[in-house]
């Protein structure tokens, strides 16, 4: 199949390298020192199997994914609009769009953006860019997507492709669920540094994740989103599955990038004012991470 990934960083580089391995005419979408490395050198996959070096087209061209039959969309929830705006011009009549990305409605605003269909996934995965033409995996990969006339026979594709995919029965709820998981670790370990292992072995960490976790779960229930009774535990074992990784949210922090704080706790001090309650960890992630993303606007201004 002709699959474009529109966002080639950790996510799209890594389901693309996945997808090209199972024999599929990968296309990556992305920034120039990814892209020229991967023309040069081709793309790396790092696992804990070792190393492997994929062949797979790269182009910074919007137009390189007018042949897509399948596009997975992975940029950064603050990229939606914008990227989406691109791709709309391009994009053929019956290419089919999955967002595989965190935060609950990028979906809906891509489909708005698009004036099509955009079939929500969750994305149950840990990797990063440790450079261009370099993706690493650190755990998990699983994928659900939401209901949809095309999803069960790419929930196939997928799984001939040697990934975990399944199909959602209630992808709000699911998408919610890893809202909560975001909320708990990508601020705390970008404001850090520090993968998600290292983070627990801090005294008092584990309760604050608990804490900012049932903040996110008072607001879910006034906004009507049942999640499950073991999220606790599932948050939890994140620093268990994914140990040696530092959150999206770090990585972009490190590169001086803006995060998708506002996509995070910050929907949720939002939903949170609507409906009367407090989220003051929540709050305090926002407003730190906030400051941070300032302090690298100001990269100018000496430290006395
Ligand atoms: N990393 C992870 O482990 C996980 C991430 N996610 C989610 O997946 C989504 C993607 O995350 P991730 O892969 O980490 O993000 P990355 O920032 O690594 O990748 C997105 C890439 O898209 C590029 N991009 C943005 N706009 C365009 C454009 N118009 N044309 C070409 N390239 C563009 C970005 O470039 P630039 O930075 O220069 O704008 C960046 O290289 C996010 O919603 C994230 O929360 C979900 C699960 C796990
Ligand atoms: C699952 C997790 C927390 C993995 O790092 C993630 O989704 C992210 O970093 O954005």
């Amino acid at each position: 199949m002709q699959i474009a990934i529109m966002g080639a960083g950790a996510v799209g580089s890594y389901y693309g390298a996945l997808l090209a391995r199972a024999g599929h005419a990968v296309t990556l979408i992305g920034r120039a020192a990814h892209v020229e490395a991967i023309q040069s050198n081709g793309l790396t996959l790092e696992t804990s199997s070792g190393r492997e070096t994929l062949r797979v087209t790269a182009s910074q061209e919007i137009d390189a994914l007018k042949d897509a039959e399948l596009v997975l969309f992975c940029v950064k929830s603050t990229d939606t609009e914008t990227a989406g705006a691109l791709m709309a011009s391009v994009l053929s009549d019956t290419a089919v769009v999955l967002s595989l990305q965190n935060g609950v409605d990028n979906a809906d605003r891509l489909a708005e953006v698009l004036d099509r269909e955009v079939v929500p996934v969750v994305v149950y995965a840990a990797v990063a860019m440790p450079g261009p033409g370099h993706v690493r995996h650190h755990g998990g990969g699983e994928l659900a997507l939401g209901a949809s006339t095309v999803s069960a026979s790419l929930v196939r594709l997928f799984q001939d492709a040697g990934m975990a995919a399944t199909t959602a029965d209630d992808v709000t709820g699911m998408l919610w669920t890893k809202l909560v998981i975001n909320c708990a670790w990508n601020a705390v370990s970008a404001i850090t540094r520090q993968p998600y292992g290292a983070l627990m072995a801090i005294d008092g960490l584990r309760e604050m994740v608990m804490t900012v976790t049932g903040e996110c779960r008072a607001v879910a229930q006034a906004c009507g989103v049942v999640l499950p009774e073991d999220l606790e535990h599932s948050t939890l074992m994140i620093a268990e599955t994914m140990a040696g990784q530092r959150s999206s949210m770090a990585q972009d922090l490190a590169r001086k990038r803006q995060g998708e704080i506002e996509h995070l706790n910050g929907f949720i001090v939002r939903k949170a004012k609507v409906h009367d309650i407090d989220v003051p960890v929540n709050h305090s992630l926002l407003v730190l991470v906030r400051a941070l993303e300032q302090g690298h606007r100001n990269v100018d201004i000496a430290c006395r």
